[in-house]
């Protein structure tokens, strides 16, 4: 129960209101993002709007009723994509980053999904020729296109110009979005705060205890595994973990996640202090729904970066600052960095965390798995 004055410094410290005669229960940006973000999962489009108000659907769930709807609005439909999709659609990609597809009048969802995903590329590789906007204002696609990536669909969205979009946003009950405001919130990650810990004797160490990270952005929370109590004035031993459903919980021997994550804390239990972090970072940072799908492309015959790439996605998606993020709050500002990842090292020197040592981590390699490691090794710079 509130027992506290209103406006009494506690109330504000509790609430985080900064003058209770302001405060709103309505949403902010951020929240409203968050919103928008499971909107798009489950299908419900979502409206951007300012000078140029568009309506945005996720290409992944997309469904016939909807778009027989959308192209019944009117207009020029675009399907804004990747470069990186565009690439393998030999679509022209006008706007940098991204490519605006017209939507042909007689879309189906089929040619929609068909382009937002490269799963019957070989079987059916002339999807096109496609014809791709030009000139014209791209800022609210690129939007769409990080919202969509950040729900951990597809790099896909249909938008649409909706001049009247606030009256159409409320006849049918949609979340809009000021572009300008969702901007600086879309590029920024979200401060992380600890939530609870607790201790957890582990078979590497008894001496465990487990901090749970929460955005405030509705996004996904990340882990902290401390091992004893490390000497903060010490460089600590650390491991960045990016979360490997298939590697750490099933044992899969596509890759070496499982055997890196328990070979790192039985490192950290023998020499009786370390710190794990399990950032919830599925498939570099695409979850595990699009990580499947490159799996997919993988038994096609493309390699792990190949199939991130004809996906829409860069080939690690993953922002190491997240760690670098709950490190300093735990108190450590340097680090033994288990690790073969170059990247790991570079972005953790570039948001203040100390490297010290690279120690390398090499486990776990078996006849599955040799050539994803060797493309890791060509690729994206892993040192063997
Ligand atoms: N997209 C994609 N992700 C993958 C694939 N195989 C493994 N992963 C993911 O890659 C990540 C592996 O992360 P880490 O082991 O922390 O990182 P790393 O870049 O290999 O670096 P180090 O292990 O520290 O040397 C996990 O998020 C896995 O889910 C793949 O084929 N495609
Ligand atoms: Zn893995």
């Amino acid at each position: 129960m509130f027992q506290f004055q209103r406006n009494s410094l506690k109330y504000r410290k509790i609430t985080g209101v900064k003058d209770y005669k302001k405060m709103t229960f309505s949403p902010d940006i951020t929240e409203q993002l968050a919103r928008a973000r499971a909107d798009l999962r489950m299908g419900v489009p979502v409206v951007f709007l300012g000078d140029a108000p568009v309506l945005v659907i996720a290409a992944e769930t997309l469904t016939p009723q909807r778009l027989s709807g959308l192209l019944a609005l009117g207009g020029e439909p675009v399907l804004a994509i990747t470069a990186r999709r565009a690439e393998t659609l030999k679509a022209r990609a006008y706007d940098g980053t991204l490519a605006r597809v017209l939507l042909p009048s007689d879309a189906t969802t089929r040619w929609v999904q068909g382009v937002a995903d490269p799963a019957d590329d070989l079987r059916n590789p002339m999807k096109g020729p496609m014809k791709c906007a030009r000139g014209g204002d791209a800022t609210a696609h690129g939007a769409a296109l990080q919202l969509v990536k950040s729900a951990r669909l597809l790099p896909a969205a249909i938008v649409l110009d909706l001049p009247n979009a606030a009256k159409f946003a409320a006849e049918h009950g949609l979340t809009t979005l000021l572009l300008q405001a969702s901007l600086p919130v879309l590029a920024v990650r979200s401060p992380l705060h600890p939530v609870v810990n607790a201790r957890l004797p582990m078979e590497a160490s008894e001496a465990g205890r487990l901090h749970i990270f929460r955005p405030d952005d509705g996004g996904e929370e990340h882990y902290a595994i401390e091992v004893g109590r490390p000497d903060r004035a010490k460089p600590v031993l650390a491991r960045l973990h990016s979360a490997c459903f298939t590697g750490d919980v099933m044992g899969s021997l596509k890759c070496d996640c499982g055997p890196q994550l328990h070979a790192a804390l039985a490192q950290m239990g023998s020499e009786g202090h370390g710190v794990l972090l399990y950032l919830n970072q599925e498939g570099r940072g695409i979850g595990l729904a699009n990580k499947m799908r490159a799996y997919s492309l993988q038994d096609q015959g493309f390699d792990t970066v190949e199939a991130n790439h004809r996906l829409g996605f860069e080939d690690d998606e993953r922002d190491f600052r997240i760690g670098s993020d709950i490190l300093k709050s735990l108190g450590f500002s340097a680090v033994r960095l288990l690790t073969n990842n170059p990247r790991k090292v570079e972005m953790m020197e570039a948001s203040g965390v100390k490297v010290a040592e690279r120690v390398g981590l090499k486990v776990g390699e078996n006849r599955h798995n040799t050539a994803y490691l060797a493309t890791k090794a060509a690729k994206s710079g892993h040192l063997l």
